[in-house]
């Protein structure tokens, strides 16, 4: 799904957001993957982590991949950062292909891992003071985005001052500051308990939609993967590969009611099926 034609937010600070965000060439997919495996060395010999994957993501979608424990998933995510070399194949982000760890991409982690000595605000600045960019420029960026996911008025606040959510919610902000091309997101919500992670679940797809951003995310969770994606991709056991990619044809904007529709509960049941005999999904 194109930024272009979600539904605009009568938000201003989101509106401001999405100028920034919709700067990327509209047609170029948003990651491509050509042949892509991993096989890692080690001394007790090859570990083939990942076969030969083709597939790619668009260009403001909701990409989310499920699979079980150890199927590479995480792997996946550090070479499309460029932080891992692929053993074979190529990785595009944007049309440029990746051979090194590059800017484009945001991070969220399982958890939050915001520096306690820094407060909200200069925790969600960090990677424009890494990258040596004009604070003063992104200032701004970054209290709309704090705005945007309802931690107005915490700037000043230290990490421990914030729950589990809030902190999580920092740093999808820290991750979106300095309007990277993509967002990776490994086991965002694993941490946090099922009510938190379900209102996450809304206000991160809230936050795709303003920013417009591609958006690949992991998780061990099916509902979660369906409640969230444009497009699920289901791996295999390690080696991974793709098992199917799934469209999800519900409607968006999406409340929790989804979860009650008949076509999100065959969804999740076909795709669980793909692990009825592991028990490492949900
Ligand atoms: N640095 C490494 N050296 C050797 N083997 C590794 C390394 N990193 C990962 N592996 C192996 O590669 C496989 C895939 O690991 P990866 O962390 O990508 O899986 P995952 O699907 O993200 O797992 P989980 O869902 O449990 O987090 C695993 O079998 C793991 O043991």
């Amino acid at each position: 799904m194109n930024a272009a034609s979600k539904p605009s937010s009568p938000n201003p600070s989101a509106a401001h957001l999405r100028v920034v965000a919709d700067r990327g060439a509209p047609h170029t997919p948003g990651i491509r993957l050509s042949g892509v495996s991993k096989t890692y060395r080690s001394r007790d010999g090859d570990i083939p982590s990942l076969r030969p994957l083709d597939f790619q993501i668009n260009d403001g979608e909701f990409f989310v991949v499920v699979g079980p424990s150890g199927c590479g998933k995480s792997t996946l995510l550090k070479m499309i950062s460029g932080l891992l070399p692929p053993s074979t194949g190529e990785i595009f982000v944007e049309g440029e292909k990746v051979d090194k760890p590059h800017g484009n991409v945001g991070i969220v982690f399982q958890n939050a891992l915001l520096l306690p000595w820094r407060n909200i605000l200069n925790n969600v600045m960090l990677p424009i003071d890494m990258k040596r960019l004009a604070r003063q420029e992104y200032l701004p960026r970054a209290k709309a985005l704090l705005k945007l996911v309802g931690l107005e008025g915490f700037e000043k606040k230290l990490p421990w001052q914030l729950s589990g959510g809030m902190q999580q919610r920092a740093s999808i902000c820290r991750a979106l500051v300095h309007d990277p091309k993509i967002v990776l997101m490994d086991e965002p919500f694993g941490a946090l308990d099922a009510m938190t992670r379900e209102r996450m679940n809304v206000e991160l797809m809230r936050i795709q939609r303003d920013t417009g951003k591609t958006v690949l995310l992991i998780t061990h969770s099916i509902p979660e993967a369906v409640f969230l994606a444009d497009r699920v991709l289901v791996m295999t056991e390690r080696p991974g590969a793709i098992a199917a990619i799934y469209d999800v044809p519900l409607p968006r904007p999406r409340s929790l009611d989804v979860m009650s529709d008949p076509v999100f509960a065959k969804l999740v049941q076909r795709i669980r099926k793909h692990f009825f005999t592991q028990s490492a999904l949900d």
